[in-house]
C-alpha cells in the first residue's frame, strides 16, 4: 500500500470534541441546549444502530436528544403529524427522519414536511436549492463530511478534476454541488456511465457513492489521486456465515495507486454523525438569532 489512510474516525472525533466545546457558549447565550429530534419508523436493525449512535453522540456533545419511534405499520399521517409537532416545538432545532422509511411511506412527502430551517439532514428541496445557488442552508451530512476530509488532506481544491460516482439526492448530487463551489471541474458518473474507467483516470479526486461493492478498481485511478469511498456494503466474509463491510472501491488495488484513500469502515461513515451535530449547532444558532458558530 502506498496511499495515505484518511482517518475519518479520528477527524470525526476531533470535530465532535470541538462541537462539544462550542455548546456551552450557545447555552449561555440562548438559555437552553441545542435540541435534535430523531425519528425512526420500523424495525430495520442497522437503522436502529445508527439512531442509537446519533442519540449518544448528541448527548455527549451536551445537546438535548429527543428520540421518537413509530411502528413499521404506522400510517404516514402519524409520521407527518409528528413532524408537524416537532416543527412547532421551540426546544427542537434539528429534525431527522431516519431513512429508509417503510415502503408504504413517501419519503419525498415526509422530507417536504420538515421545516427547512430544522432540516439538519439537508434533504429538503429548499436546502437542495440553496446549495445549488450558493445560498446559506443546511448541507447533507455525508457529502459535507467528505468535503471536510478532502480539504483537510488537499487544502485548496481549486481547478482539480473531480469525479463523483453516484447521483443520489443524498450524496452524489450535493457532493457535486459542494465540489463545484470549491472551483473543481466536476463530472458526475453513475452505474450507466459508459466510459467510467476513462473518466476516473483523469480525476484528482474520486468520490465513490454508487452502492456497488468494490466496483472501482485501482487500475482505473490516476497515480496519486485522493479517493473518498462513501460505500458501506455488507458482503459474505471468508468464514462461513460471517460478513464483512467493504466500500464501493476495491481497497487493496486502489491503495497501491492512490495518494490517499478512506477506509471502510472508519472513513466517511463516522463523519456523517459528526456533521449532523455540526448542522444541529448551526441550526440552533440561526433559530436563536445568533451569529453562526465560528470554525465549523
Ligand atoms: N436521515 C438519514 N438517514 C440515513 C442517513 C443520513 O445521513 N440521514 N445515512 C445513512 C445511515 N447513517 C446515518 O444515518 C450512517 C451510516 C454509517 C455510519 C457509520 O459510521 N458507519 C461505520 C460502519 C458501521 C458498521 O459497522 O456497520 C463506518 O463506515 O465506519 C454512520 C451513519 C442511511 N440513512
Amino acid at each position: 500500500m502506498t496511499a495515505a489512510l484518511v482517518d475519518g474516525k479520528a477527524f470525526a472525533s476531533g470535530l465532535r470534541a470541538r462541537i462539544a466545546e462550542a455548546v456551552p457558549a450557545f447555552v449561555a447565550a440562548a438559555g437552553r441546549a441545542p435540541g435534535l429530534a430523531v425519528v425512526i419508523v420500523g424495525d430495520d436493525p442497522a437503522s436502529h444502530v445508527y439512531v442509537r449512535a446519533k442519540g449518544r453522540a448528541t448527548r455527549e456533545a451536551g445537546m438535548e436528544s429527543f428520540e421518537h419511534r413509530l411502528p413499521a405499520h404506522a400510517p404516514q399521517a402519524d409520521l407527518l403529524n409528528l413532524v408537524e409537532a416537532l416543527n412547532a416545538d421551540p426546544a427542537v432545532d434539528g429534525i431527522l427522519v431516519q431513512l429508509p422509511l417503510p415502503r408504504h411511506m413517501d419519503e419525498a412527502a415526509v422530507i417536504a414536511a420538515i421545516d427547512p430551517d430544522k432540516d439538519v439532514d439537508g434533504f429538503h428541496v429548499v436546502n437542495a436549492g440553496r446549495l445549488a445557488v450558493g445560498a446559506p442552508g443546511m448541507v447533507p451530512c455525508t457529502p459535507l463530511g467528505c468535503l471536510m476530509l478532502l480539504k483537510d488532506r488537499l487544502g485548496d481544491l481549486t481547478g482539480l478534476d473531480a469525479v463523483v460516482i453516484g447521483r443520489s439526492n443524498i450524496v452524489g448530487k450535493p457532493m457535486a454541488q459542494l465540489l463545484i463551489a470549491e472551483s473543481c471541474t466536476v463530472t458526475v458518473a453513475h452505474s450507466r456511465t459508459r466510459n467510467l474507467p476513462d473518466l476516473v483516470a483523469r480525476a484528482d479526486i474520486v468520490v465513490a457513492a454508487v452502492g456497488r461493492p468494490e466496483m472501482i478498481k485501482g487500475e482505473w485511478l490516476k497515480h496519486g489521486a485522493t479517493v473518498i469511498d462513501v460505500g458501506i456494503n455488507r458482503v459474505p466474509g471468508e468464514e462461513e456465515g460471517k460478513t464483512r463491510l467493504v466500500g464501493d472501491v476495491d481497497f487493496a488495488s486502489a491503495a497501491a495507486v492512490a495518494g490517499a484513500i478512506t477506509p471502510v469502515p472508519g472513513g466517511v461513515g463516522p463523519m456523517t454523525i459528526a456533521v449532523l451535530l455540526r448542522n444541529t449547532l448551526v441550526a440552533a444558532h440561526a433559530r436563536a438569532g445568533l451569529a453562526p458558530p465560528e470554525g465549523f
